[in-house]
C-alpha cells in the first residue's frame, strides 16, 4: 500500500479542525452553522440523526460542493459554517480535508462521529425512512 488510511487520517487531522460532540452541540441552535451527516443512508435509518443536519453522501460530497457541478447544493455556497460527522470520526476527517482543500470555510468536524454524540447523551431523533 503506498499510502494506508492511517496516513490518510494522520495527515488529514493534522490539517483540519476538529471539534468535541459537547462543542458542537453548542453549535446546533446556530444558524449560521449547518452539520453535514456523511453517513450511508441505511445508517442514519438505523441509528438515528442529529436534528437539523444535512445528509450528503460521502460519494456525492465534492460535487455538491462545487458551484461548477451540474449537482451543486446552494446550502454549500451560504457562506455559513459547516461541521461534518459520520459514524466514528474516519470518513469525515478525511472529508473536512477534501472539503477545506475545495475551499469550503469555515469547516470542522466531530470528534468521534455520531456514536460519542450519542454516547454523550445529545439530542437524536429517529433517522427517516426512505419511502
Ligand atoms: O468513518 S467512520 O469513522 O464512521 S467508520
Amino acid at each position: 500500500m503506498k499510502k494506508g488510511y492511517r496516513e490518510l487520517l494522520d495527515e488529514a487531522n493534522a490539517e483540519i479542525e476538529v471539534v468535541s460532540p459537547e462543542e458542537a452541540a453548542g453549535l446546533l441552535d446556530d444558524e449560521d452553522t449547518i452539520f453535514v451527516d456523511l453517513r450511508d443512508p441505511r445508517e442514519v435509518e438505523r441509528d438515528g440523526r442529529i436534528p437539523g443536519a444535512k445528509h450528503v453522501t460521502r460519494g456525492m460530497l465534492e460535487f455538491w460542493i462545487d458551484p461548477e457541478s451540474p449537482y451543486h447544493k446552494p446550502f454549500f455556497a451560504s457562506g455559513k459554517s459547516f461541521v461534518f460527522f459520520c459514524a466514528g470520526g474516519w470518513r469525515s476527517a478525511l472529508a473536512t480535508k477534501t472539503a477545506q482543500d475545495m475551499g469550503l470555510s469555515p469547516v470542522k468536524h466531530i470528534l468521534g462521529g455520531y456514536t460519542a454524540w450519542k454516547a454523550a447523551g445529545l439530542p437524536v431523533e429517529p433517522g427517516e425512512k426512505k419511502k
